[in-house]
This record gives structure tokens, C-alpha cells and sequence, in this order.
């Protein structure tokens, strides 16, 4: 690696917490990254000295803003997202997240959230060798974190009834549907 290895780190901070904010927004419109902004630009705050969040504030286009509305209000109750805008943010956030959980865990926009997570993924670090093992090692550390906040435990067993199901046309995007295919993982 060439050059300063601080300033190699600083920039890929910074590319990952632009990409986290880009990536938050698509999934979860009512995002706007805006408090990231602030943190930023708080005088003093580690943010303003060591990440760029600054610079030009990212805003969700007025369109999907009044879908938005538009949906809050009732008027339309179809999904803001198509299957192929979820697909594409959901891999760029799985990949990202996948090979830099560390990182998560200390540049995630609630400070006593991932600072709580760090501890978390110290006690339970990632050994998984299948998407089910994953899918479980998720739905654990999902349910330290339920635990500490005195929510309900989700039963494991019951992860792909949840997050198994996507709103498509007769179902058929639905893992369940799809059960016969066995996928070498
Ligand atoms: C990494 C991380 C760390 C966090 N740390 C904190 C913290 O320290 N303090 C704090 O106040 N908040 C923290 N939060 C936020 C908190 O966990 C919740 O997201 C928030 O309180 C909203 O909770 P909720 O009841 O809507 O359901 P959420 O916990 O957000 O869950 C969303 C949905 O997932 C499903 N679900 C619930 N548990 C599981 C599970 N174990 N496996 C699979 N599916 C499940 C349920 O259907 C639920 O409705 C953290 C969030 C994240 C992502």
C-alpha cells in the first residue's frame, strides 16, 4: 500500500459511510442520513475532524419523497421499492456489511448502538459455513440486542417465515415457493 496508511483508512471510512447513507436511504426511504450531517458537523465531534460525511447533503429525490407521502397517507399501498431496486441495494449492503462488520459496528450512525454491537460481535463473532448458518447467527445477535432492550425474543426456527417472504406476484418470490431448489452453499 502506497502512501499514508492513516489517510488509506480515513478514505475507506469514508467510502464506507457514504455508502452505508446511500444504501440506508434506498432501503429505508424516511432516511435521509441527515443526523450523519450534523454528527459531522458538530465543532470538535471525531466525526468533523476524521470523516467527510460534510460536503453535498444527500436528499431522496422529491419523487420518491411524494411516493412517500403519498403512501403514508393511504392513497397507494404498493411497495416503494421494486424487486430489482431492492435486489441491487440489498447485495451492496449485504457485500459491504459482509466484509466489513468491524466497521459496522464502529461507524453506525447510533454511537451507543454500535458501540453496544462491537461488544456483541466480540462475544458472538461470525462463524458461518451456509446461508442457514448465517441466517441463525443473525437472528441471535439480533435477539442480544432484543434482550438488552428488554424486547420480545424471536424465535429462530421462525427467521425464514419472516424474512423469507417478499411481496411478489403469487408469491413467487417467496423462499418457500422456491423450496425445491437446493442450492450448493
Ligand atoms: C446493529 C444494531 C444495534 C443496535 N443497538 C441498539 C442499542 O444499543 N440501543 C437501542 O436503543 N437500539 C439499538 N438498535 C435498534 C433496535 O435494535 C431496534 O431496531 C429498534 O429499537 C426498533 O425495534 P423494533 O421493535 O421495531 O424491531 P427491530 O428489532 O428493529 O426488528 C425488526 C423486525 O425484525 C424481526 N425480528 C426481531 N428480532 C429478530 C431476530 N432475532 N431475528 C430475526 N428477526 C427478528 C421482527 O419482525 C421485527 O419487527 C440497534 C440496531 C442495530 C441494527
Amino acid at each position: 500500500m502506497s502512501g499514508n496508511p492513516v489517510e488509506a483508512i480515513r478514505k475507506a471510512c469514508d467510502s464506507f459511510g457514504h455508502c452505508l447513507q446511500t444504501n440506508f436511504s434506498r432501503i429505508f426511504p424516511a432516511y435521509r442520513g441527515d443526523h450523519l450531517d450534523e454528527l459531522s458537523s458538530a465543532p470538535g465531534s471525531p466525526a468533523s475532524s476524521s470523516f467527510s460525511f460534510t460536503g453535498k447533503r444527500r436528499t431522496v429525490p422529491e419523487d420518491a419523497l411524494l411516493q412517500q407521502d403519498e403512501l403514508l397517507s393511504g392513497k397507494i399501498s404498493t411497495p416503494l421499492l421494486t424487486k430489482e431496486e431492492l435486489g441491487r441495494s440489498t447485495w451492496t449492503l449485504l457485500h459491504t456489511v459482509a466484509a466489513q462488520m468491524a466497521i459496522l459496528s464502529r461507524l453506525y450512525p447510533c454511537k451507543e448502538c454500535a458501540d453496544h454491537f462491537k461488544d456483541v460481535l466480540k462475544a458472538n463473532p461470525v462463524q458461518v459455513g451456509s446461508q442457514a448458518e448465517l441466517s441463525q447467527w443473525l437472528c441471535h445477535v439480533h435477539n442480544v440486542v432484543n434482550r438488552s432492550l428488554g424486547k420480545r425474543i424471536f424465535p429462530c426456527q421462525r427467521v425464514n417465515a419472516r424474512w423469507g417472504k417478499l411481496d411478489c406476484a403469487d408469491h413467487s418470490c417467496d423462499l418457500q415457493a422456491n423450496s425445491n431448489l437446493n442450492y450448493p452453499f
